[in-house]
């Protein structure tokens, strides 16, 4: 802290004396500064990214840990709340976190450009202590409801801030990368889950445990708060650009001090009529949202990709792994639906490692035909196991049917964690700063009202069209999927934020982002050439 600001001081008095933004450039002269703001983009490095991305995935992890947990506490509690749970009181206690995280999105959305990412992600961290205190000291179904529906509240505020403030803060050509640390924590919380679930199950009260062990990493964000900066978007959106240069001094330690003033000075410009940017209400907001073209085709975009994440079912997989894998008759199907929980984190591994230099467009469009063709393979593959239409009959042999699910699924995994799994949660980098919150509030509502949906109805969706009918309807969402991306999802890695907007000004931008990217990488060519 005291070194940031030290290094404020020093930035701002080298460049315009001691008053901070006395000297700052109109958006004309920022345009005239002979320094090419994007000069800067090479200059990135150090530790210090990784490690504030990191912190503000902490709140990744909580998301992950607490949505996936329940399923083992449900089994864990036995009659510890008076009375064994009911169906409706098991499908409330699990519900009611998602109503809860729809709810804790929204909040977010309207606060943060008031408050700052900061502040938010804090807040967010004391709402899942809280959340997790009340679960573990829960004596009835109505306290541990509570306790749930405040988990839910941390859980939708976290999935929507970290990837949006890691997002902001990131060097373009690191941005792939680092938000995607974001989803690797929250595919490492799934896992966390599942061992713990393993571990403590046959432990009495052990759930009191799983629940309340959350509170450590929530204490550990809300410390952390104090310690990571503010982004220096939103604060140059809050016309704090004397800490706005101390932080991008830090994100690019290597660039020279007119580079980083010149990279504050084109963000500015962006907000050129920056004080009526920041007049506007919620509601002026949201008009520009839905009724400005490019903005709206933004949405489109983000949301279509969310949804297409949610309906390609993968959290069928996620949260019904062991009934599906016991209905197909593998004897330990707790610990071995424990195998997709590690797939969809190591492969989100491969995801962290290519997605700036490959390209987030190129990785979804290689990666998700393999979902459909998994799909169809699994649906191929349980058609003939002998399982009861109400999904509650005698266990089946195991039979190398069994092992085609088992591997086709594994494989659904991997094509899913690869792209789809997390660039999703890229999409707040197609919004400009004056609807990013609440474009990306919009994002984070399409992914837990499409996950209440997909999670609600699978069962149903088994009985009423066999566990083989369930596959081939995700197959044939996957499939669709796949041809929407391919139509309509623009390449943007390496492009700086305030780049993206200008694409989606030529329809989704498909054509035009490819363009772009070839000049892009011509021009470097050029200048290492050049530089040899
Ligand atoms: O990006 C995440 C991740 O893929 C999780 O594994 C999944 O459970 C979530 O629904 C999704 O949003």
């Amino acid at each position: 802290m005291n070194n940031l600001q030290s290094d404020a001081e020093l930035s701002v008095s080298l460049l315009s004396g001691d008053d901070g933004n006395a000297e700052w450039p109109c958006p004309d002269e920022a345009r005239m500064t002979n320094v090419d703001s994007d000069e800067i983009e090479d200059k990135y490095g150090g530790v210090f990214i990784w490690l504030v991305a990191c912190s503000a995935a902490v709140g990744g992890l909580l998301f992950g840990y607490d949505s996936t947990v329940i399923a083992g506490v449900l089994v864990m509690i036995k009659d510890d709340l008076g009375a064994v749970l009911s169906p409706s009181q098991q499908e409330l206690i699990t519900s009611i976190a998602s109503i809860g995280a729809f709810i804790g999105a929204f909040c977010a959305g309207l606060l943060l450009d008031r408050l700052g990412r900061t502040s938010v992600i804090g807040l967010g961290a004391l709402v899942f202590t809280i959340g997790s205190i009340q679960q573990a000291i829960a004596t009835t179904v109505s306290a541990i409801t509570l306790g749930r529906f405040t988990i839910g509240l941390g859980i939708g505020e976290a999935a929507m801030v970290a990837p949006l403030y890691i997002a902001e803060i990131s060097p373009a050509k690191l941005r792939g990368s680092l938000v995607t640390i974001d989803t690797l924590a929250i595919t490492a919380g799934q896992c966390i889950a599942g061992a713990v679930n393993i571990f403590l199950q046959d432990i009495r009260s052990g759930w009191r445990v799983a629940v309340g062990v959350a509170a450590i990493p929530s204490i550990l964000l809300l410390g952390l708060c104090f310690v990571i900066p503010e982004s220096p978007r939103s604060l140059i959106y809050r016309n704090r650009l004397d800490q706005a240069m101390a932080v991008t001094a830090k994100i690019y330690p290597s660039a020279t001090a007119e580079q980083v003033r010149s990279k504050v000075a084109t963000i500015h410009t962006q907000f050129e009529d920056g004080s009526e940017l920041r007049k506007l209400t919620t509601w002026d907001q949201l008009r520009m949202l839905f009724t400005n073209g490019p903005n709206l085709r933004a949405l489109t975009v983000a949301c279509g990709l969310m949804a297409i994440q949610q309906l390609s079912g993968s959290n069928s997989i996620f949260y019904y792994g062991p009934v599906l894998l016991g209905l197909v008759g593998f004897p330990n199907p707790i610990a071995v639906a424990f195998i997709m929980a590690l797939t969809n984190f190591v492969f989100t591994i491969f995801a962290l490692k290519y997605i700036d230099t490959v390209g987030r467009r190129k990785l979804l469009v290689n990666s998700m035909w393999g979902m459909p063709v998994a799909l169809t393979v699994a649906a191929i593959g349980i058609r003939s196991i002998p399982i009861s239409r109400d999904l509650d009959g005698a266990v089946p042999n195991l039979t190398v049917n069994s092992w085609i699910v088992l591997f086709s699924i594994a494989f659904f995994v991997a094509s899913y964690a690869i792209a789809l799994g997390n660039v999703p949660w890229q999409c707040n980098e197609l919004f400009p700063m004056e609807v990013r919150a609440l474009g990306t509030m919009m994002l984070t509502l399409t992914n837990w009202s499409l996950n209440a949906v997909v999670s609600s109805s699978y069962l149903t969706l088994m009985r009423t069209y066999t566990p083989s009918g369930a596959f081939a309807i995700y197959a044939c969402i996957t499939l669709v999927g796949w041809i929407t991306v391919i139509s309509c999802y623009p390449e943007v890695s390496g492009l700086p934020l305030e780049e993206i907007k200008e694409l989606f000004k030529h329809g989704f931008g498909v054509k035009y982002s490819l363009k772009l990217q070839k000049a892009r990488a011509t021009s470097e060519n050029n200048s290492s050439c050049r530089g040899t």
